[in-house]
């Protein structure tokens, strides 16, 4: 669908386009240019000083995440060798990190690329499933649609929790958690999207299912984040909300609106609302970042605000412009989120990266640019420019 008509040089329209300018044609030739390894490896990340971090360990998700990078910026035209680089990340990964013949990896390499930490982790299946939907739906890489089959069948078999949803991991761990359930849910509707094949939505359909008795908390209208082993909300845990994963929600939501017509507005909004009530930091005016979490007893914050939040806002509220009478009010919140996150974000001693938190001043208190956070940046890019 086009914008052009009705936002057409609008103060959105502005950002939009500086989002996209920053995002085509500085940070992403940057990480092409100086994210991988010779061997072909994403990098962890780059530190303050725009250097690649090359003393770090390497965890499995974030060359899964730099998969989905790739594709995403050959889509765009940003990025020539993509499949190339792509396949230098899958050699990389079956090389140095694959278990047997289930498609599964080890979670963490160290800085030599040996395998720190074996465990089999469910938050890094996810993102191997959304790299797989997108070199499919770009590439046509029938060979990510196998692969992406072969590890939902490895799943099933080595992770099916015992009452609905998955494990965290092959290893013991004292919660069950939605973060990892709500990225496979990401990652089934890719792979709907790429396929139309209705066995990624009939899984899609699982997880709906545990949002709604669940992960949502009908009560307060808010996501929960930590569970007992049988699904109940940790008395521990239990009370720590993070925004930024609401509003990855209402994104979500209104995706699997869109292929199964299931009632999802009243989530969506009530998440929205939330989300921004318990979590929006508007020090000095103007300034309005998202807190990485919120204690929902107490009300308290840590006060730090993560980069990723703010291209979960963005993605939400432009999805709830898409489906509310009046679409004005997230337009705006899309625009104020857009400049907010160039305005704060953007390293200014190296303008092509992003750093990565900031403290209840908003001063940057780590300077460095995941590569995990790329993804986010794309993903909001991709929602933003339907809207050029
Ligand atoms: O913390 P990293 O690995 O940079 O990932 C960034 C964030 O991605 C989001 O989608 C969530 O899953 C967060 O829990 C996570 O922290």
């Amino acid at each position: 669908m086009s914008y052009a008509i009705e936002f057409s040089n609008s103060p959105l329209q502005v950002a939009i386009h500086r989002l996209d300018n920053w995002l085509g044609k500085h940070t992403l030739p940057y990480w092409a240019e100086n994210g991988f390894m010779l061997n072909g490896s994403a990098i962890e990340g780059f530190l303050a000083n725009g250097q690649a971090d090359v003393s770090a360990n390497k965890r499995i998700r974030v060359q899964a995440r730099q998969m989905f990078c790739c594709a995403y910026a050959s889509k765009q035209g940003w990025l020539k060798d993509a499949m190339h680089k792509v396949n230098q990340l899958d050699n990389f990964v079956q090389q140095h990190a694959q278990i047997d013949d289930s498609g599964m990896f080890s979670h963490i390499l160290d800085n030599q690329d040996k395998v720190a930490d074996p465990s089999v982790d469910l938050y890094d299946c996810a993102f191997f499933l959304l790299a797989y939907a997108w070199r499919y739906a770009v590439f046509n890489d029938l060979h990510a649609l196998f692969k992406a089959n072969q590890l939902i069948d490895s799943i099933e078999a080595k992770l099916k929790g015992s009452s609905a949803g998955w494990l965290e991991g092959s290893y013991e761990y004292p919660w069950r958690r939605q973060n990892p359930h709500m990225h496979l849910f990401e990652a089934f509707l890719a792979l709907y999207q790429a396929t139309r094949d209705a066995k990624w939505l009939g899984y899609a359909g699982e997880i709906f299912g545990l949002f709604e008795n669940v992960f949502y908390d009908h009560e307060h209208g808010v996501l929960r984040e930590f569970f007992t082993h049988d699904w109940q909300l940790s008395k521990t845990k239990g009370d720590i909300v993070e925004p930024g994963h609401m509003m990855e929600w209402v994104w979500l939501l209104q995706e699997y609106h869109r292929y199964t017509n299931k009632p999802v507005a009243h989530y969506c909004l009530t998440l929205y609302r939330q989300a921004l009530a318990l979590g929006l930091s508007t020090t000095n005016g103007n300034q309005r970042l998202l807190f990485d979490q919120v204690d929902l007893k107490s009300g308290q914050s840590a006060q730090t605000k993560r980069c990723w939040p703010m291209t979960e806002w963005i993605k939400a509220s432009l999805a709830m412009a898409r489906t509310q009478p009046n679409p004005e009010p997230y337009l705006d919140d899309a625009r104020i989120a857009i400049e907010n996150l160039l305005t704060h974000f953007v390293n200014p001693q190296h303008p092509a990266l992003y750093v990565d938190q900031l403290n209840s001043d908003n001063q940057v208190i780590n300077a460095s640019a995941p590569a995990s956070t790329l993804y986010h940046l794309l993903m909001a890019h991709a929602e933003a420019i339907q809207y050029l």
